[in-house]
């Protein structure tokens, strides 16, 4: 069936929850101040930019931003409003949200637009963002905001919006107390609970949820495979008893290091050589695991154009990208790993595969959303290594 592309538009003459008062608050002691929409709150948390030109739907919903304030660097933001998040494909996977809720602290834009207009809209950013309580702050220069990072590094900062004067000393105060991204905790969070079960194809893939996107559950499931998604720290006994053909370690927020029985159970995994993918901070545990170190980039990688190069037939790729953490490219020589790919821009570790052993792993998003499909064939690799098995 055709899908109805009806053009659906949505004018506001300002944000409709508009608030008077909006300020960033670093804790290198600067200030900005904008305009407030989404929420009336204060949050605090690591601030970081993503260069990607769309896709703030999927990058707000990635768990991968949980415990981090996102800006924006493209200028014009929400022209494209929100679909609806009860809209879900054959396997009851939500289409177009990567989690069931917004889980960057808040959101900072250049400008926040007041024409919302696509065939697939079903409400606006900043209604979407006051339903669940985020803040945003726009009339921000994003572009210089992004300089200073890059110059400086990613920080803590306060983004406060209030209908009423904002107290800058006291959120200072509030700041230099709020828990360090770094230090923080935030498997409870953003893992599942329990088993859920995707599909039933006569063989399985188990997906280890330390933070995952629902494209990559669905990326999965278009290899042929059904999907066990289970706890961040589930045995690897537990894990074995689904019988899986392979596993793939999710994306997900935070320092690697955090993820301590998670890389216990991969270095069994290895040693049983079953077939593995590690993407993201799954590629982190796993070359934890595999006696690389891991260490903080200055600023990150988040955005959807990064090049990588696949140094098996020297091409480079377009790739989605999403990670503040990144494996050390001289721990590789005494690990288990050989390099795979390499990031263009910098040269740091964009993947790696186990010198004797089934298992790979992208720093990169292969699953895009957002982002290009370039890099969709690292999951016929993971099929190909279950398939050899
Ligand atoms: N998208 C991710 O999986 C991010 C991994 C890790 N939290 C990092 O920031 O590097």
């Amino acid at each position: 069936m055709l899908a109805d592309l009806t053009r659906v538009t949505i004018t506001t003459k300002k944000s409709i929850h508009a608030k008077k008062f909006a300020k960033l608050v670093f804790d290198d002691g600067t200030i900005l101040d904008g305009d407030g929409f989404g929420y009336s709150t204060t949050v605090f948390g690591e601030i970081v930019f993503n260069t990607g030109m769309v896709g703030y739907t999927e990058a707000l919903t990635d768990p991968s931003y949980s415990g981090q304030i996102l800006t924006l660097t493209y200028p014009l933001v929400g022209n494209y409003g929100v679909p609806d998040p009860s809209i879900v494909d054959e396997d009851g996977i939500p289409k177009f949200f990567e989690s069931s809720k917004i889980q960057a602290r808040g959101l900072v834009v250049h400008e926040l637009s007041l024409t919302a207009s696509h065939w697939n809209l079903s409400m606006t950013l900043d209604e979407w963002m006051y339903n669940e309580k985020i803040p945003g702050i726009s009339g921000i220069d994003t572009r210089e905001l992004t300089k200073k990072l890059r110059t400086s590094g990613v920080m803590m900062a306060a983004l406060v919006v209030s209908d009423s004067e904002i107290d800058v000393d006291e959120i200072k105060k509030q700041l230099e107390s709020a828990p360090h991204y770094d230090s923080e905790q935030f498997m409870d969070d953003v893992s599942t609970k329990e088993e859920k079960i995707y599909g039933d194809d006569e063989n399985t893939v188990v997906v280890i949820d330390t933070g995952a996107k629902h494209a990559i559950l669905r990326n999965v499931r278009d290899i042929g495979y059904k999907v066990v998604l289970l706890p961040w720290n589930t045995t690897y006994e537990k894990i074995m008893s689904y019988n899986p053909k392979g596993i793939v370690l999710s994306s997900g927020p935070g320092d690697p290091q955090k993820c301590p029985d998670t890389i216990d159970v991969v270095k069994k995994l290895i040693q049983d050589n079953v077939p593995t993918l590690g993407i993201c901070l799954g590629a982190q545990i796993i070359g934890i695991a595999g006696n690389t170190e891991t260490y903080k980039l200055k600023y990150g990688h988040r955005g959807q154009n990064k090049p990588c190069v696949n140094l098996e037939n020297n091409q480079v790729y377009v790739t989605s990208q999403n990670h503040g953490y990144g494996i050390k490219p001289e721990s590789l020589d005494k690990s288990d790993f050989n390099l795979w790919f390499t990031n263009a821009d910098d040269k740091t570790v964009e993947g790696i595969k186990h010198k004797t052993k089934n298992c790979i792993a992208v720093q990169f998003h292969p699953e895009a959303a957002p982002g290009p499909y370039d890099c969709k064939f690292v999951f016929e690799e993971l099929k190909q290594l279950m398939e050899k098995n």
